[in-house]
C-alpha cells in the first residue's frame, strides 16, 4: 500500500543530477553564438532553474513568442546533452535513497523547469522513470519557479497535501517554489555552497544523498507541524 502520509519531490536539474556545470557551459556557448554574451554570474542570477520561456527571454532581452521557443530551447539543449552525455550518472547517494524511499512505498515526483526532452534524456538514460509516481516538466505549467505551480501540480498527481510534501533543490528559484507551496524545502548544495543557501529558508542543506535517511525526511515534515 502507498505510504500517503508524506511524498518526496526531486528537482531534477542539480539534484537528481549533477550537471550545473554543463548547464552553464551550454547556455554561455549557445548565447554567445546568438550574440548575447552571458557570464556565469548572470546564469545564476537569473536562469538556474527557471523555465526556458524565462530564461530566453532574460538572454535575448524580449518575450519569445512560442514557435521560436521551441527552436531556441532544442538548439540550447542539444548543446548541453552533447556536453553532458559522457558524464551522466545519479547523484552520489541517490540510488540507495530511492530504494529506501521505493521500500516504504513512499510516494515520489519530479517538479522540473526542463523541457521533456531532457527529461527523457535523464530519467530514461538512467532508467529512473519507474522511481516516479508522477512527473511535472516545464510543458505541463502556465508559471515556472519561483512561482509554486510546478510543485503544486506534482503534490496533487501523487495525491498528497502541499504540507505533507518535502522538495529537494538546488536552485534559489525552485527553493521559492518549494517554500511558496507550502512544502519543505532540502537544499542541495550542488550549485550553490552551504553558506549561500543558509539563509535560504530550507529546513536542512546537503552535499548530497549519502547517508541520507527516510526518517530523517519524515521528521522534516512532522516537526514542520502539519
Ligand atoms: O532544476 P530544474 O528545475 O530541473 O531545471 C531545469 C533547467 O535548469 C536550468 O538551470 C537550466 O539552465 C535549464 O536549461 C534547465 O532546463
Amino acid at each position: 500500500m502507498p505510504d500517503t502520509t508524506f511524498a518526496v519531490l526531486f528537482d531534477m536539474d542539480g539534484v537528481l543530477v549533477d550537471n550545473t556545470d554543463f548547464h552553464i557551459n551550454a547556455w554561455i556557448k549557445f548565447a554567445q553564438d546568438k550574440g548575447f554574451p552571458l557570464t556565469r554570474d548572470q546564469y545564476v542570477e537569473n536562469i538556474n532553474g527557471r523555465v526556458s520561456a524565462d530564461a530566453m527571454a532574460y538572454v535575448f532581452k524580449r518575450p519569445i513568442e512560442p514557435g521560436e521557443l521551441i527552436v531556441l530551447t532544442e538548439e540550447k539543449e542539444a548543446i548541453y546533452r552533447e556536453l553532458y552525455r559522457p558524464y551522466l550518472q545519479p547523484a552520489p547517494g541517490l540510488m540507495a535513497f530511492l530504494d529506501a524511499l521505493k521500500a516504504q512505498h513512499v510516494r515520489l515526483a519530479v517538479g522540473t523547469s526542463a523541457p521533456m526532452s531532457n527529461v527523457h534524456f535523464t530519467l530514461d538514460g538512467l532508467l529512473l522513470r519507474s522511481y516516479f509516481d508522477a512527473i511535472v516538466d516545464a510543458s505541463m505549467v502556465r508559471h515556472g519557479k519561483p512561482d509554486p505551480e510546478i510543485y503544486l501540480k506534482a503534490a496533487e498527481k501523487v495525491g498528497v497535501e502541499p504540507a505533507r510534501c518535502v522538495v529537494f533543490e538546488d536552485a534559489f528559484a525552485g527553493i521559492q517554489a518549494g517554500l511558496r507551496a507550502g512544502m519543505a524545502v532540502v537544499a542541495v548544495a550542488t550549485t550553490h555552497t552551504r553558506e549561500e543557501l543558509a539563509d535560504s529558508g530550507a529546513s536542512l542543506i546537503i552535499d548530497n544523498f549519502d547517508g541520507l535517511t527516510v526518517d530523517t525526511i519524515r521528521d522534516l515534515v512532522d516537526k514542520a507541524g502539519h
